[in-house]
């Protein structure tokens, strides 16, 4: 971390923005304190002129609670995902910098920015500017660790849990290992994509001397609705996406399959979850040649509508005993028969996934365009891999997509208050 970021000085910022400036101060006193051996981390309150600088109390999810936001909460249009590698040797470096990124998102969240812009003419901003003025978007920021933040570097070993375990190799992937794995994840959402972007990279600016990004995506479009106040909206290839999903509604379904509870391993992982990101590559020239009758049976529903084969409206029950001549009406390796709880022992995700175009793919001049997939869960060895499994070996779909990319963290409960960071009961 730069010195020179964490100290506003006087000048320019002036009593104009006395409150960033605190901020600043709370960060870097909080880092100091750490470094020196302390156990607390002092995270800059707001004060009565920060809340008269801050946007309106609306589009505003709140930061802390028992959950992480970005999980349960309804899925805004735009997506910033990136992942991280620590480069510090020292653990007490990894907690300063979740400290100071929990303390900036706490600001992020609220439409603030994580430090003054105007500093000094002679220094660089605090923060890089580009959200200034503008509303929080309901920005969310979700925060995992990586199964390889828990190898011999940080004496963490004893404290992976066993439901961390990397993805093994799944029948069909393509992956490129540039673009998988990290030992964090940093999930931004808004409803503005320069909000979303704004995070990642103020965060990865906090990261500096500690952390380096090791690949990032970009998502546009939620494929998912993890609501029941929001519309079921549509994925690249056309076709509702998110219509059987676990909804933010459904606490019963989110204690059964999303968030860790007692049964848990390691305590630190209550109230938490598991997310599993899997870029996965849309093959659209070739799809947008298939007849709409076979894209239809790919999905085992209805284009326009997203009723299933066997019904009339979205949300009619899918019959997968169906049958008709003699044959399923929905194909034996339709999607979502294969996905189905039915067919997974009773096992569901909750899915948070965005499209996401990346240009051209400059070998073929296809188009790099897919399904950024995101699915949060209780354990990925009993619901995300063996899913994947099944799809992978026979679903309609693998005709249409290449899996890229592949990452698992795990996403500790909420930050409980100011001085509070993800995972601390992980560190303590
Ligand atoms: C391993 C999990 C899954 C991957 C990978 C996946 C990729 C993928 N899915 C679509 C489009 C749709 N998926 C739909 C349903 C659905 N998909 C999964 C899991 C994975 N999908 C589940 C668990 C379900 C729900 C099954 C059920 O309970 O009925 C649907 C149907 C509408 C819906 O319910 O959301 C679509 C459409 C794409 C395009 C894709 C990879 C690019
Ligand atoms: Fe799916």
């Amino acid at each position: 971390m730069n010195d020179d970021a964490h100290d506003a000085g006087p000048g320019r910022d002036g009593p104009r923005n006395p409150s960033r400036r605190r901020f600043l101060g709370g960060a870097a006193g909080a880092a100091g304190a750490l470094a020196a051996g302390g156990v607390g981390f002092g995270v800059a309150r707001a004060t009565e002129s920060e809340a008269a600088a801050a946007p309106a109390a609306t589009h505003r999810v709140p930061f802390y609670g028992r959950h992480q936001a970005g999980i349960a909460t309804p899925a805004q249009d735009r997506l910033a995902f990136a992942a991280f590698d620590i480069t510090a040797v020292d653990v007490q470096d990894v907690q300063v910098m979740l400290g100071t990124w929990a303390a900036a998102a706490s600001q992020l969240t609220k439409g603030l920015q994580v430090g003054a812009v105007e500093v000094s003419p002679d220094r660089p901003p605090i923060d890089t500017g580009e959200a200034l003025g503008l509303s929080p978007a309901n920005l969310t920021i979700t925060v995992g660790f990586g199964p390889s933040l828990f190898d011999d570097r940080f004496g963490l070993a004893a404290k992976r849990p066993a439901a961390l375990a990397p993805i093994p190799a799944l029948p069909g992937d393509t992956l490129d290992p540039q673009r998988s794995g990290g030992d964090l994840c940093v999930q931004a959402c808004a409803d503005d994509p320069q909000v979303a972007f704004h995070a990642i990279r103020n965060f990865a600016r906090l990261a500096r001397g500690t952390a380096v990004m090791r690949w990032s995506q970009l998502g546009f479009g939620r494929t998912s609705s993890t609501s029941r106040s929001q519309d079921t909206p549509r994925n690249l290839m056309g076709f509702k996406d998110g219509t059987n999903n676990i909804k933010d509604e459904d606490t019963d379904e989110l204690d059964r399959f999303v968030w860790v509870g007692r049964e848990t391993d390691q305590p630190w992982m209550r109230g938490g979850s598991y997310v599993v990101a899997r870029r996965i590559r849309m093959l659209i020239e070739s799809w947008d040649t298939d007849f709409l009758s076979d894209q239809e049976k790919v999905f085992g529903r209805y284009k326009d509508s997203g009723a299933p084969l066997t019904g009339k409206h979205e949300f009619d029950t899918v019959r997968l005993a169906a049958a008709r001549a003699g044959k399923p009406v929905i194909d034996a390796n339709a999607h979502i028969r294969l996905a189905a709880p039915e067919s997974n022992g009773g096992k569901k995700l909750l899915r948070r996934g965005y499209s996401y175009t990346d240009g051209i793919d400059p070998d073929t001049g296809l188009l790099d365009a897919g399904l950024f997939f995101i699915a949060f869960q209780q354990d990925p060895r009993t619901q995300f891999v063996p899913i994947q499994r099944r799809l992978g070996g026979s679903d309609l779909l693998n005709e249409y997509i290449r899996h890229t990319g592949s990452g698992v963290w795990a996403c500790p409960p909420g930050v409980s208050a100011a001085g509070d960071w993800w995972g601390k009961s992980l560190f303590g």
